[in-house]
């Protein structure tokens, strides 16, 4: 037997031998069903004589994709097989076939903002609000209808409710502006290529005799479109082998069907059906917590895990006080792992529920100089509306910073464009000025007139009506600059759940800016940029680097790592609360299974009792699944006393003396005098007949015109004018 059998058990060498005939292997996660698909191409390419060109491998996500090719790579003598995503496939596809399908095939492939900008051009040409029909609401659904292989003519006939009889009239007009434009959405790929295969019997065949070994990784999250793909070209010559764990089934939200697994020996009489039952990947304690949460679940199969591996260090369960207690914690354990334990960075991955989450943790890494890198997302520091609100900050503080200059000019837009701005600098580099400066004396510029010099001016106006920020806390000083430059409004136009995830993401910047104050009192607006969690332009590192990895729960399938950490292990977040709305919760116990099986040595759960989510504090409850797990397995840890862990950001205890400012008697006050409203100061614990207890963050003004930001446990911070507002001192 050959060297691609030395490392496989009994069950995966036959698997890897089958080479002819559909094939399932169905396994639980950790047993091996990627290695089987990488070891039977090289099987059958190598040993069977089988030419790579005939051999299709299709996985679930563009880094799995990745992985595999580098695997193959080692494996293979010659050229390995193509290797892709189902989208990539069906581009590639489409690309080739177009002018027979009657379209061009110089195609482009829609973003989310364009897709969200036709959509919306359409609800209002339809006379419909935007606000109470968002956009997002209809992408959402026409994608499923594409996932599910309903065309706009199909769906005239099958819309019932007042919603869907609305999605009836957008769907086709939504295809049609698409046409015009010679563009397809993501989910057009699928499609349109399922379509093509079903009405182009020639087409249907040459690729169906061209692949004629398709192996299918994670099958259990095809949707409709991918599984008529798989299949459309398994009709004639039937090497179909795919692979799959229903357990792992985690995009039934996204349309993929569970039955394409299940029904796979109805669909492919005779198909060989491979199990493989021992884990490699986990010590025997993960797993034996793994397989006491799936057993929860009423819709499974039961699937024995069993392993050889040692019983490993016992699973922790920990519980913090608050987020930043727990990224603080869990960073000084990694370092501590890194310092004296032997581990790399790279050892290390944390998954979340929602990408958000994962804040707390790259401030407390980037205070730590600890390398990682965030993964099917951006990093909160990198994505563009907070890096537009550092520019911001970064020009104010700095009117030299023509970087800053540069990115703040043009978001949100203001019709300024790049031969201007060409101008601009050229101005600004022959008098040896920043282009700020050069702004604010425009009709220098002889060679900028009308318009652009008019824009220019306003421009110039909105940055010396935002120099009174330097004076102001970080946290206000970012809401001022949203203000002023009304930069919330350029988000109208997004589907409604990308607008709440930016806005979110908006006032998660504030919350954190805020928590920053309270830890840091003694300090201003430039010592807040000076932290390195700001510098938005922090290394870039490549997968393979040694770091520690931040992911959610749905891009780790399929990956492992020796140490993990599950974090926000919280009730509403995992489950998640539209999960379990909508009867998912079987599914949101599926995506903890799988988070817990990526873990290789060393696993932690935590939660906290409190947690800065959607821009504001909210105490939380443990997740209801940790209740499932045996306490055979695991150590649970109630850390929660332990609040000096790491630099905690709330003050909330609000019956403590604030100890951070003595109260502030204005030295000038407003016109109208001394005013009850000047009793109050900085930290200062209040309360509101409707909103209960709070804490003062910031004073403004004075008189009668003095406001308050107070931070309520119950709502988040709100704004007053204290002589008009019922808040009285607690
Ligand atoms: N026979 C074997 N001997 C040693 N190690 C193995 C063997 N089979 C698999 N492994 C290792 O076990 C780990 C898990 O394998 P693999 O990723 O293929 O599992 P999987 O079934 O695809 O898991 P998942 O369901 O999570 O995708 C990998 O590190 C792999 O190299
Ligand atoms: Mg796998």
């Amino acid at each position: 037997m050959s060297r691609l059998f030395d490392g496989l058990n009994d069950a995966q060498r036959a698997a890897v031998a089958h080479t002819e005939g559909p094939m399932l292997v169905l396994a639980g996660p950790g047993s091996g069903k990627t290695r089987v698909i990488t070891h039977r191409i090289a099987h059958m390419v190598n040993e069977v004589g089988i030419p790579s060109s005939s051999v299709l491998a299709v996985t679930f996500t563009n880094k799995a994709a990745d992985e595999m090719r580098h695997r193959l790579a080692s494996l293979i003598v010659g050229r390995p097989p193509l290797t892709c995503t189902f989208h990539g496939f069906c581009a590639r596809m489409l690309r080739r076939y177009g002018e027979r399908a009657g379209f061009e095939p110089n195609f482009s492939i829609l973003d989310e903002s364009d897709r969200s900008r036709a959509l919306t051009s359409i609800i209002k040409e339809m006379g419909l609000d935007t606000g109470h029909f968002p956009p997002g609401k209809f992408q959402h659904r026409i994608s499923n209808l594409k996932n599910e292989l309903t065309s706009p003519a199909e769906f005239q006939s099958q819309a019932a409710d007042y919603f869907d009889r609305l999605v009836a009239d957008v769907y086709p007009r939504y295809q049609e502006r698409l046409k015009e434009q010679n563009a397809f959405d993501f989910d057009d790929l699928l499609f349109v290529f399922a379509d093509l295969l079903r009405r182009d019997e020639e087409v249907r065949t040459q690729l169906d005799e061209r692949f004629r070994y398709i192996l299918v990784d994670e099958y259990q999250d095809t949707n409709l479109a991918q599984y008529a793909i798989a299949r459309g070209m398994s009709l004639k010559v039937q090497n179909l082998c795919v692979t799959g764990d229903p357990d792992q089934s985690i995009y039934g939200w996204r349309g993929a069907n569970l039955n394409n697994i299940l029904h796979f020996e109805d669909d492919f009489p005779g198909a060989s059906v491979f199990r493989l039952e021992q884990n490699y990947r986990s010590t025997a304690n993960i797993l034996s917590i793994a397989d006491q949460l799936i057993r929860q679940n009423s819709r499974r199969k039961h699937k024995e895990l069993i392993t050889d591996n040692p019983p490993g260090s016992r699973v922790r369960v920990i519980c913090y006080q608050s987020d930043d207690v727990e990224a603080n914690a869990i960073a000084n354990d990694i370092c501590e792992g890194v310092e004296v334990g032997g581990r790399r960075f790279g050892d290390v991955a944390i998954f979340v529920r929602v990408s958000s989450l994962t804040r707390p943790f790259e401030a407390a890494f980037r205070a730590r100089h600890i390398p990682y890198q965030v993964i099917g997302g951006y990093s909160f520091f990198e994505r563009k509306e907070i890096r537009d609100v550092v520019a911001y900050l970064r020009l104010t503080l700095n009117p030299k910073d023509d970087a800053a200059y540069l990115r703040a000019v043009g978001s949100p837009p203001r019709g300024i464009g790049q031969r201007t701005l060409e101008r601009l600098a050229t101005h600004a580099r022959a008098h040896g000025i920043s282009l700020a400066e050069a702004t604010a004396n425009v009709s220098d510029v002889k060679s900028i007139k009308g318009k652009p010099a008019a824009s220019l001016r306003s421009f110039g106006k909105l940055l010396r009506e935002l120099e009174e920020i330097k004076t102001l806390a970080p946290a206000v000083a970012i809401d001022t600059i949203l203000s002023l430059t009304a930069y919330r409004d350029q988000l109208d136009d997004l589907p409604e759940e990308e607008r709440q995830t930016r806005l979110g993401l908006l006032e998660e910047m504030i919350g954190a800016a805020r928590s920053w104050s309270v830890e840091n009192p003694e300090e201003d607006l430039l010592a807040y940029m000076e932290q390195a969690a700001l510098t938005s332009d922090a290394d870039r590192r490549d997968a393979s680097a040694d770091v520690v990895t931040l992911m959610t729960l749905h891009a780790a399938k399929g990956l492992e790592f020796p140490i993990v950490y599950l974090v926000a292990f919280e009730h509403d977040i995992l489950p998640h609360q539209r999960g379990v709305e909508e009867g998912n919760e079987e599914e949101e116990r599926r995506l903890a299974f799988v988070g817990i099986t990526r873990a290789r040595e060393e696993l932690t759960i935590s939660y906290t009792q409190r947690r800065l989510y959607q821009g504001r504090t909210n105490y939380m409850s443990p997740s209801p699944f940790l209740a499932e797990l045996p306490d055979d397995f695991l150590d649970r840890e109630d850390r929660a006393d332990d609040w000096r862990e790491g630099a905690d950001s709330f003050a909330d205890d609000y019956s403590q003396e604030p100890s951070w400012e003595e109260p502030s008697i204005p030295l000038v006050h407003g016109a109208s005098g001394p005013s009850p409203a000047d009793r109050f100061y900085r930290g200062m614990a209040v309360r509101h007949p409707v909103y209960g207890q709070g804490l003062i963050l910031q004073l403004e003004g004075a008189g009668e015109d003095r406001k308050a930001t107070i931070e309520f446990p119950s709502v988040g911070p709100k704004r007053f004018v204290l002589c008009r507002a019922p808040v009285e001192p607690a």
